[in-house]
């Protein structure tokens, strides 16, 4: 039985992310990484390079009140995501021919998170007591990650051959635990994946963000220029998500990866921990910003964003309605599968056009923060190497996936991500 199971869902060979010795070490190393940014950001010299590295102690890795915070967070938005909001979509077709379908309700959750903070402040709760919580709130979403990705990955042995990931199906537990077994894994309709990409950590990370600001108010009386910018761009960034929540449903993460401890803990932990540097770096950094130096920043972010937007909108149109109509004068070529690649347009002017937008805004999130430091410029760095990795992957997909046609748009579009350089 055990046997015919193995056969049935094909073990794959190929391994990601350094095989066997990344998903032992990752697990391990990048909840570090995050306590080390985060004290890091807090600390007076805020250095990357000093040695050895500055490690909080441990009685600032704990307090009872951050488990009571993120269980209530956790409650509050898988109620939202029951409630029966907004429409229902349908995600692309699975192996089995069937299409799940998902609630639309994302940019709602935003929307009521929100108004809930602006209760909370209006009644006086100190909300940048954030500041003095988020080692402690690191620390328990890694420990949720970790209790998620164990609970995901034994649940998967009762999935059914066809809902298993391509990648994650190695039959070496540490190499699946970390990738993920199953695609879609859910209990009853309610989507385990699709919440967590995008509902307590990516909103998660707006409030951490306002809790820096009211820090900042709290000690400087008044909230300034950089940090507003901040937290503008970030929250334009979370809310564009949510508002184009369908648009999630073909991505990379929804449709090809498995769930396991990498998105887990990069979806509850890594997104509102370490995205929020920026704010929680300027909190102990005031950074004095011009109206030119401001209103430049501003323009690149609007420049990134409409890149970013219009590049994924398109794409997203063209998958679920080629014949739409401001997709159908596009130039196209045909592949074995059926499906057309896009090869004018923006995906005519590099193969990633949404990441070279994404880089862009990541590029401006980090300027407010000024050149004094390098810790705020660690999303871009990170990003760069996320993205680039990222697409070497999509890219090994699309040629195992389109052949021929895959190497064709490779000639005629011969940039990855920024026209002419790479
Ligand atoms: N902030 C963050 O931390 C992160 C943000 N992102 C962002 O998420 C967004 C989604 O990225 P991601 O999921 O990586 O991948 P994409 O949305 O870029 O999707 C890649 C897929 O698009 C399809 N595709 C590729 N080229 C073409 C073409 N020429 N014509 C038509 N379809 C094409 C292929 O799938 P198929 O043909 O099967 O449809 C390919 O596998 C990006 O904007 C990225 O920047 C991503 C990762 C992290
Ligand atoms: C280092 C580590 C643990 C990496 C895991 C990677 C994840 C943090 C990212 C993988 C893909 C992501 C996406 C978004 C957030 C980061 C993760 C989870 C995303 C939700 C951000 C908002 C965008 O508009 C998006 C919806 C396109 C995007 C989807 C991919």
């Amino acid at each position: 039985m055990k046997q015919s199971t193995k056969r049935r869902s094909s073990p794959t060979t190929e391994r990601e992310f350094g095989g066997t010795l990344g998903a032992s070490c990752i697990p391990v190393l990048l909840p570090l990484l995050v306590l080390f940014l985060l004290s890091v950001s807090r600390s007076p010299g805020a250095s990357l390079l000093q040695w050895p590295p500055q490690l909080p102690p441990t009685s600032a890795l704990w307090d009872p009140l951050a488990p009571l915070l993120l269980l209530g967070w956790f409650t509050l938005h898988a109620f939202l995501y029951l409630l029966p909001l907004g429409k229902v979509s349908e995600g692309l077709v699975l192996k089995n021919g069937t299409r799940l379908k998902y609630p639309i309700n994302g940019f709602h959750a935003l929307v009521i998170s929100v108004g809930l903070l602006l209760l909370l402040l209006w009644l006086g709760v100190p909300l940048g007591s954030l500041f003095d919580l988020l080692l402690p709130l690191a620390v328990c979403a890694t420990g949720l990650s970790f209790l998620l990705s164990f609970y995901l990955y034994i649940s998967s042995f009762w999935a059914p051959p066809h809902a298993l990931a391509p990648g994650g199906n190695t039959g070496n537990p540490l190499y699946d635990f970390f990738i993920g077994r199953e695609l879609n894994p859910r209990i009853g309709n309610f989507d385990l994946k699709y919440f967590c990409e995008l509902r307590p950590g990516l909103i998660g990370w707006v409030v951490v963000n306002l809790g820096m600001l009211m820090k900042e108010v709290e000690l400087r009386d008044g909230a300034s220029l950089a940090m507003l910018l901040v937290n503008g761009f970030q929250l334009l960034y979370v809310a564009d998500a949510l508002w184009n929540e369908e648009a999630v449903l073909t991505t990379m993460d929804i449709v090809h990866d498995g769930f396991g401890f990498m998105l887990a803990f990069g979806d509850l932990a890594w997104v509102p921990f370490a995205y929020s540097l920026q704010a929680s770096f300027l909190v102990v950094h005031p950074v004095e910003l011009g109206a030119a130096a401001a209103t430049a920043i501003v323009l690149l972010n609007g420049i990134g964003y409409y890149i970013f937007r219009k590049s994924n909108s398109q794409k997203n149109v063209f998958r679920r309605d080629p014949k739409h109509p401001s997709v159908s004068s596009l130039e196209t070529i045909a592949t074995a599968t059926g499906k057309r690649l896009l090869v004018s347009g923006w995906w005519g002017l590099v193969r990633h056009p949404n990441y070279l937008g994404d880089l862009l805004m990541a590029l401006a999130w980090s300027l407010p923060c000024g050149f004094s430091h390098l810790l705020p410029y660690f999303y871009v760095g990170y990003f760069t190497v996320l993205l680039v990795h990222r697409e070497a992957r999509d890219e090994r997909q699309c040629r195992a996936k389109y052949g021929q046609a895959w190497d064709a748009y490779c000639q005629r579009v011969p940039y990855r991500i920024f026209p002419y350089l790479y």
